[in-house]
């Protein structure tokens, strides 16, 4: 099944952080009401991040039952362990360490000094193995069906490490990929492929700014994957856009709603 994008456009960044938030709290209690337990995938960069310091500070965050909270990531910037580039560094500075998670269920992408060393392919092909091990045969596949996956939009329309006419784009069989030569700093990074974003049951994509509107327009307006990776990604069950005012400024007139 495939779901048509909803928008959801908020006042401005700080709104959409502390609302993102709290869709978030309701969204992991539901689907722990539901099945005992929640999925989520982290992304990195400015918006995801201040979501996840936002999530820290409401105190509804208890009302998730942390130790049954699967975490995983969407990419990574292949860097060593602890650098402050890394997005489960940034992840773990802004709620991880903060909250009780169960260290098992921190799935996180190995550091460029980690177990498999220096290379990115490795490191995407014990992920794709971390995935398929954690997907269940209701999943029927190599991906757990996620509950939210969180993505964030680059400027030239990127999500997760996939960029626009990237190898990573044209990815149809692997889960995860080694993505180099980035055009934004790192140049290394290991991502999820749009086929395992596709597993998600919900995709949340998080942007806000002017430099977003141009990339935001065009992936709402119909542009294909390869040129704006971001419309790939899409949720089994739903696929939300959630904009600030300047993210939102051009984008198709059947998609404005109120603000919010
Ligand atoms: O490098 C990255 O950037 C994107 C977008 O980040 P933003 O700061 O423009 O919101 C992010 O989605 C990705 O996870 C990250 O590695």
């Amino acid at each position: 099944m495939t779901t048509a994008p909803q928008v959801v456009v908020h006042r401005n960044p700080e709104l959409l952080a502390a609302a993102t938030a709290a869709r978030l709290v309701t969204k992991l209690v539901d689907a722990q009401a539901a099945r005992g337990h929640a999925s989520l995938v982290l992304t990195g960069g400015r918006t995801g991040t201040t979501v996840l310091q936002q999530l820290r500070s409401t105190p509804a965050r208890d009302a998730i039952d942390w130790s049954h909270v699967d975490l995983y990531w969407g990419d990574e910037r292949f860097l060593p362990t602890g650098h402050q580039d890394r997005n489960e560094t940034q992840a773990r500075e802004a709620l991880l360490d903060h909250v009780p998670v169960d260290p098992a269920r921190v799935h996180v992408i190995a550091a460029s000094d980690g177990a498999y060393g220096d290379d990115p392919d490795a490191v995407a092909h014990a992920y794709a193995e971390i995935l398929a091990a954690a997907a269940r045969p209701e999943d029927h596949g190599d991906v757990p069906a996620f509950d939210v996956c969180l993505l964030g939009v680059g400027e030239e329309g990127h999500t997760a490490s996939i960029f626009p006419s990237s190898p990573a784009v044209y990815e149809t069989d692997r889960t995860v990929v080694a993505v180099r030569n980035c055009p934004k700093p790192p140049p290394t990074r290991v991502s999820l492929t749009l086929p395992a974003i596709r597993c998600s049951r919900e995709v949340w994509l998080m942007t806000t700014g002017s430099s977003k509107t141009a990339a935001v327009a065009m992936a709402l307006g119909g542009a294909g994957e390869v040129q704006l990776p971001a419309a790939g990604a899409i949720g089994t069950t739903r696929t939300l856009w959630l904009l600030d005012k300047a993210a939102a400024a051009k984008i198709p007139n059947v998609f404005t709603p109120p603000l919010a």
